[in-house]
């Protein structure tokens, strides 16, 4: 029988070699640990760095809010005025709302480096009401415009926080530290045509930043203020029967901006149903005016007049001109402010009811329908210069054919009277035009 082979040495050298893989393999792992260790240190260090670079408001200045998700989407984290909360803040908060008249009015005016927002907020600090203003500084357009606005608003006294109406700590904060007695409410995402690009962005705004802020003040402001907000000549849609009034029906939306703003008037209704909220909807028709939109025609077709570049026309399919009730906006301050005078006392705290409260809706127009051409006719005679005009069939925009105005209702119960032609408010709209990009490039210039 043949013995066995000795396997001593051979297993003594394979143990020693196995020491030896481990050994060596411990090495390299423990090397490479350490190698991999060292490198998440620098690259944690460069995220850290890079992060500071591109957002140090973030991490240098205290930020009051968790809900800084609503509030990014829209606006620059890069600006510097993100901070709130602090003593400081709600100092300069109070000293903003403080009316300066006896019996004054205390308003939060959302939206208020906005067009309207921006005049309605004036008006209200140049009477001696206190003003507190909420924008988010989104770059639907221009943002350089809305921040020129916030100047002027600073220059005069109000103070405009840099935030999203969505950001519910943000809006419970301001109410907390303020008992304002009434809400301007005109943060939207506007435009008609739009919507059909961004549909979100309208819905975000215009049905969720509404029932984020009605939320707030129905459940947590004490007192209730009293909602003043911006519903749209849009919600007429298709109807016919015209002038529009408020009696006639608006269940049929042309756009989704319309829509959005018949939402609002449905929300406004449930709100003020179930929690006693006081809401006045204004029904704004095509205003124009100083510090304007640049996304509306009359101000891009000033911009592209002035640079011999073509505009486009819209023309009915029947041949027939696209007319609309242009409305100026000293006429709707006077709207606007005409409702927050009328308005009655929310008639709920807590979220509870007491009793019915006041639920009204209003159009604000000029009564006095102008055909787009005659509109661009205006223009051209105020800036010298023809428009190239490009004119097409009115394409499937959301855009209706014709808008105009009855204003009875707010005429009997706001006072509200439209004074102004479009001739003469398109005049005073070119100096303001001439006079601010002037003044910007010659800014620009400098700089
Ligand atoms: O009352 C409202 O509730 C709305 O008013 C405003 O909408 P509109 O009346 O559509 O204003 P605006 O865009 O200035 O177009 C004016 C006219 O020019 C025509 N138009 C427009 C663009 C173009 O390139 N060509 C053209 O012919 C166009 O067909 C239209 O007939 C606000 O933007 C909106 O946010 C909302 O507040």
């Amino acid at each position: 029988m043949a013995s066995p082979p000795d396997t001593s040495k051979t297993a003594k050298l394979e143990r020693c070699n196995n020491y030896l893989r481990r050994v060596n393999s411990a090495k390299i792992i423990s090397a490479s640990s350490r190698l991999l260790f060292r490198a998440s240190i620098l690259a944690t260090v460069a995220l850290i760095l890079l992060f500071t670079l591109h957002y140090p408001p973030l991490l240098l200045l205290s930020h009051y809010s968790a809900n800084a998700a609503a509030r990014s989407s829209h606006r620059s984290l890069l600006s510097s005025d993100v901070t709130y909360g602090g003593a400081a803040w709600e100092r300069e908060v109070r000293s903003s709302a403080t009316p300066r008249r006896p019996s004054g009015l205390t308003v939060l005016v959302t939206g208020a480096a906005g067009f309207v927002g921006t005049h309605c907020s004036l008006a209200l600090k140049k009477r001696g009401d206190g003003v507190v203003g909420l924008d988010n500084f989104n770059s639907y357009y221009d943002p350089s415009l809305k921040r020129a606005r916030q100047s002027l608003l600073s220059r005069h006294g109000v103070l405009v926080v840099d935030g999203d109406i969505n950001d519910t700590p943000l809006l419970t904060k301001l109410l907390d530290v303020v008992p304002f007695s009434h809400v301007l409410h005109l943060a939207a995402q506007a435009g008609v045509r739009y919507a059909m690009r961004n549909p979100q962005s309208y819905v975000t705004s215009n049905v969720a930043g509404l029932v984020a802020l009605l939320e707030v003040a129905a459940k947590h402001a004490d007192p209730q203020p009293a909602i003043v907000w911006a519903s749209s000549s849009s919600v007429y849609g298709l109807n016919t029967a015209t002038p529009f009034s408020e009696l006639h029906r608006t269940d049929r939306p042309a756009s989704l901006y319309a829509a959005t703003k018949k939402a609002g008037e449905a929300i406004a209704h449930t709100y003020n149903h179930i929690y006693g909220l006081s809401i006045t909807g204004l029904r704004f028709f095509t205003v124009y005016g100083p510090w304007g939109r640049p996304d509306m025609a009359y101000f891009s077709f000033t911009n592209n007049i002035l640079r011999g570049k073509p505009i486009t026309l819209f023309r009915v399919q029947d041949g027939t001109a696209v007319q609309r009730d242009f409305t100026y906006i000293d006429d709707v301050v006077k709207g606007c402010l005409g409702a927050l005078d009328t308005a009655e006392r929310s008639t709920g705290s807590g979220g509870k009811k007491r009793g019915p409260a006041q639920l009204r809706v209003y159009n604000l127009g000029n009564t006095s329908p102008v055909p787009v051409a005659k509109m661009v006719g205006i223009l051209e005679e105020l800036l010298g210069k023809k428009a190239k005009k490009h004119v097409v069939t009115l394409p499937q925009n959301g855009d209706v054919p014709y808008t105009h105005a009855n204003v009875s209702m707010a005429e009997r119960d706001l006072g509200y009277r439209a004074t102004t032609d479009l001739a003469t408010g398109l005049k005073k709209f070119v100096r303001w035009y001439v006079e601010y990009y002037d003044r910007k490039s010659k800014k620009e210039a400098s700089a």
